[in-house]
This record gives structure tokens, sequence and C-alpha cells, in this order.
């Protein structure tokens, strides 16, 4: 920003940094990048993945030291690495993964490390409460102090955390990537209270692979690219198209994925995977579902829907009360991984951290794991043929990594999400479930992921797409929604997002119809 000149009518930037350049080994991931946050500001930062903005994270933290660059918040110096304090009144960030311990309360985590004034002074532990209680009261988040910090759900647990970045005085949050685990309403429950805090004086930075999410809540838009920054403008001179050749440096289309029309699955091929009457206790009740070879159906459904036991169900992960789930004929024995591996299930997991990656092995390790019987004679996994095979992976699904040698840990989330993709597929699955499978992966990278999964059907195999993204879903040649563990409705290609949102949300759309027509992009 040209205007650098501070002031009671110009307050200094909550933060900036400049000239910022960082180095992992070989790897640069910034590269004399800079950001600007002015008070009160809502500000994006997008990119590829890859781009670097969790290393800028990172570095505007204090977990991070940048090899080169400047940072000051409201105009001083940024503190001393390791003085969290000081560095807890400037700022703090809300992650998608959580940062607050479960087992403790919510007035624990609250007020973790702080519990009582001095050191030889015993916590108390009724005080604490009260004082979480009007912690909480102040920013308007209806918690209970004494709940279990596991027991919040995604969006409960980051009001906690915004709550408690602002007792310490923060009046600057960053967010990277809070509404990945969201659904519709908690993603709109969540963007009021940033607005209403940003009423307050409180600024945001905001990541999001979801850009139309930055023309809801922004004003600023930062993009990075390569390491680099490549534009900072007000995110009303910038229309959809620029944002995303900003991102990409090409002038392609972006919506060649939804603009593709797969071909339809053939009338009358056989039913690769067959749901009927499935009961998961909690989860959804005398569901039935067929997907037929050449066809991907969407499975599509809020957060408490039921969709994603579904999918896991599929894959082994939960036992069926009552039901039954064949693949090709052939019954799987609900609650069984090995039943379902052995009849060609692939599973893409919700969560990469939880159910995806070994974190300290390679790519190469990872992107194998599932396939190791192919990689030598008699049991043994031969190096060689690892590498070939997952360098062929890398270059299928577009990863960026230095090689297949590097520690999966060592990526970018979204590079790690296209690992636990590639893993899925390397068993060339029968019915592969992916569930949410672009989460956390860039607009570009989006295209070959679903594309990929889209070849899947198309070689005459099945896939589920178990998510709420409307994006996954537009590759689908039908979509299932749930709702409250039931199927609401269904719609055939050409839907209308509108109606498939109400349908998730459980209004509008009656029980089992199947709604088509022309969707607003005429498709
Ligand atoms: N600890 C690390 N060791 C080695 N390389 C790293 C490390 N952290 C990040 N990198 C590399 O730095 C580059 C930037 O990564 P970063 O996580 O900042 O990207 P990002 O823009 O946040 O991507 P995404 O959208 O996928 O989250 C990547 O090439 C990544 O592999």
């Amino acid at each position: 920003m040209a205007d650098t000149a501070t002031g009671p009518e110009h307050p200094a930037p909550v933060a900036e940094a400049t000239g910022i350049s960082k180095r992992f080994g070989a790897t640069v991931a910034l590269r004399d990048a800079r950001i600007s946050v002015a008070a009160g500001e809502s500000h994006a930062l997008v990119g590829r993945n890859g781009a670097g903005k969790s290393t800028l994270v990172s570095i505007l933290t204090g977990l991070q030291q940048p090899d080169t660059g400047n940072l000051r918040f409201s105009g001083e110096p940024a503190p001393a690495v390791g003085d969290i304090d000081a560095w807890r009144s400037r700022v703090a960030c809300v992650y998608q993964r959580s940062t607050i311990i479960g087992d403790l309360t919510v007035a624990e985590n609250l007020f973790l490390n702080r519990q009582s004034a001095g050191a030889v002074q015993p916590i108390r532990w009724k005080q604490l409460r009260l004082r979480a209680e009007e912690l909480l009261g102040e920013y308007g988040v209806a918690v209970d102090p004494a709940a279990r910090a596991k027991d919040l759900t995604v969006e409960q647990r980051q009001f906690v955390e915004i709550a408690r970045a602002l007792s310490f005085g923060a009046r600057f949050i960053i967010l990277d990537e809070p509404t990945a685990k969201l659904d519709a309403r908690g993603i709109g429950r969540l963007f009021d209270k940033l607005r209403d805090l940003q009423d307050q004086g409180v600024a945001f930075l905001f990541i999001s692979h979801h850009l139309q999410e930055v023309y809801d809540l922004c004003s600023t838009v930062t993009v990075y690219r390569d390491a680099a920054h490549i534009l900072t403008a007000p995110v009303a001179e910038l229309g959809h198209q620029a944002l995303v050749e900003a991102m990409t440096g090409e002038s392609a289309s972006v919506a060649a994925v939804a603009e593709s029309r797969p071909p339809a699955a053939r009338a009358g091929s056989e039913e690769v995977l067959e749901i009927s009457g499935l009961t998961l206790p909690g989860a959804c009740e005398e569901l039935s579902l067929s997907v037929r070879a050449g066809e991907v159906i969407g499975l599509a459904g809020a957060a408490a829907s039921g969709n994603v036991q579904v999918g896991e169900a599929v894959a082994g992960l939960h036992r069926a009360k009552e039901g039954r789930i064949s693949v090709g004929g052939r019954s799987v024995h609900t609650g069984s991984v090995p039943s379902a591996l052995a009849a060609g299930v692939g599973l893409v997991p919700e969560d990469r951290h939880l159910q995806g990656l070994v974190n300290n092995r390679s790519v190469a390790e990872n992107a194998t794991l599932t396939v190791t019987d192919q990689l030598g004679p008699l049991g043994t996994v031969l190096p060689a043929r690892t590498r070939a095979f997952a360098q062929r992976m890398i270059q299928d699904l577009d990863i960026k990594t230095p090689g297949a040698a590097t520690p999966v840990s060592a990526l970018s989330g979204g590079n790690q999400q296209k690992v636990v993709v590639a893993r899925a597929l390397a068993t060339d699955p029968h019915v592969l479930v992916a569930i949410r499978p672009t989460n956390g992966v860039d607009v570009k990278s989006k295209e070959f992921l679903l594309g990929r999964i889209r070849q899947v059907a198309d070689g005459g195999k099945a896939a589920l797409i178990v998510s709420d993204e409307l994006d996954d879903l537009k590759v689908c040649d039908r979509v299932v929604v749930m709702f409250h563990g039931r199927v609401v409705a269904e719609f055939d290609r050409g839907w209308k997002d509108d109606h498939l949102v109400a349908a998730m949300e459980g209004v509008g759309t009656p029980l089992a119809s199947t709604v088509s027509g022309t969707d607003e992009h005429g498709r």
C-alpha cells in the first residue's frame, strides 16, 4: 500500500511483514514476500497449494523465524522469539486442526498456564469457571465452560479459540482454512461472529481455498504464487476470473471440471456397490443406495446427516446394526476393513491426519502403503519400484514435492491431501469412496483430483463422493442427499445449487423426489 503515513487518522497496520524469505532445505517457501493488514480489516490470503501461506502464518505467529525480512505489529517490532505472552497479545491463529486440549474443560483451556495469579497460589476452580463464563459471555460464545473440549463441535471449538485469542488482548486473528470442517450453517454463524468482531475493531487474515468466502467476508485480498507476493487489491475490484489467474499464472478457465460433461453412466450397467437397509446406530436408518459401473454418485449432507459414516461403513469402518453392503455382488462384512479391502473398496478418509498419513514417512511410502504387495516379490518391497510407483503418482496428481523421498510432513496441506487420494487410487479400486476429497486443495488442483475420480468410473468402476462441497458434487451423475440419517432427496445432473443446499439443510425437497433441470450455468 502506498500510503504509509500513520497517526490517529492512519493507525499503523496491525501486522506488516516485508521482505520475508524462508527456505526449508532446497525448498524456497517464501521469497521476498510481504503483507500488510490494516486495523479492523478483513484481509484474505489466497494461493495454490504450496504457495507459502502457512509458512507466512507460522512466521506471523512467532512459530518460525524468517531467514530475512521485517515484521511489525501496530508499528512496533515483533516480540523476541519465545516471548509467548507478547506474541499472544498481538496475534492468534485459529487452525483447521484444534490447538485446544480435548481432555480439559473449556474453562481450563481458556486459562491454561494462567489459572492462578502466582506460581505458588492454588488454582481456584470455581473462580476459573466464573471467569470463563464471563469471557465467553463477553464475546457472545454460547458454550458451557465446564464442558470437555473434546465434546465440542468444530464450530464451538473455533469460537472458544477466538475468545481465548481476544482475551490475551490480540486484535489481529489469523484464520487458516477455518471453514474446512464446517457445514453451510456453521460457516454462516462463523462469518456472523467475525463480522461482529470486525465491527469492534478486530482485524482478520483469512485463508481459504473457497474463493466465494473471500468475496463474502473480506475487503482486501493478497495473492501468493510460487513463494512470492503477486498482488494485493480490494476484493470488489478483482473478479473471480482475475483472482484465479493471479493464483495460477494462467488465463485458462477455472470452471473446466464443472463445465466438462462427463459421460453418463452406461444404462443397464451392473451394480458395483449396493447398500440395502443399512442401519448404523446414531448415523443412519434403513438406508439403501446403489452405484453402477461407470457412475460417480454423490452422497451429500450437512455435518450431522450421517453421510460420512455411511461412506466409512462401505470401507469397513463401522459395524452395521442391520442391512447389507455388497461390492460386485459379494457381501462385505460390515465393520471389517480387511473385508472391504478384499472386496476392492478404496477410501479417501475424511481426516488425513487421523486416518490418512504416516507423517514421518516419505511421500513414496505413504502413497504406496496400500499396494506393498505390488512392489516386490514374495512380500519384499523394492525401494526402486516404490520410488517409480510414487513418481508416477506425483506426476499423475500434480503433487508439489521436492521428491518421492521427502517426508510427507514437509508437504503443504493440500499436497498431503493429494497423497491420500493417490494412495486410495493406487489399488485400482472397484469402488472408490472419497470423503470430502478436495478438502484443502486449491481451485486448480481440484480439477485434477475430481477428474481422476471421474476416470475411475469411466474405466468401468464406481465412485461414491461423500461431501457437502458443491464443486465435488458437480462431477457426479446423481446426488443423493441425506438429512439426519435418512435419504431426503435425489438429484439428477443439472441440479440448481440452491435446491441442493436447501435439501442438505433439511428444507424444501420432499422425500425421495428426483429433481432435475438446468442449473444456473446452463448445464
Ligand atoms: N517443515 C517443512 N519442511 C520442508 N518443507 C516445508 C516445510 N513446511 C513447508 N514446506 C514447503 O514450503 C512450501 C510452502 O508450503 P506452505 O505450507 O506454506 O504452503 P501453503 O500455501 O500453505 O499450501 P496449502 O494451500 O496446501 O496449505 C511447500 O513447498 C512446502 O512443501
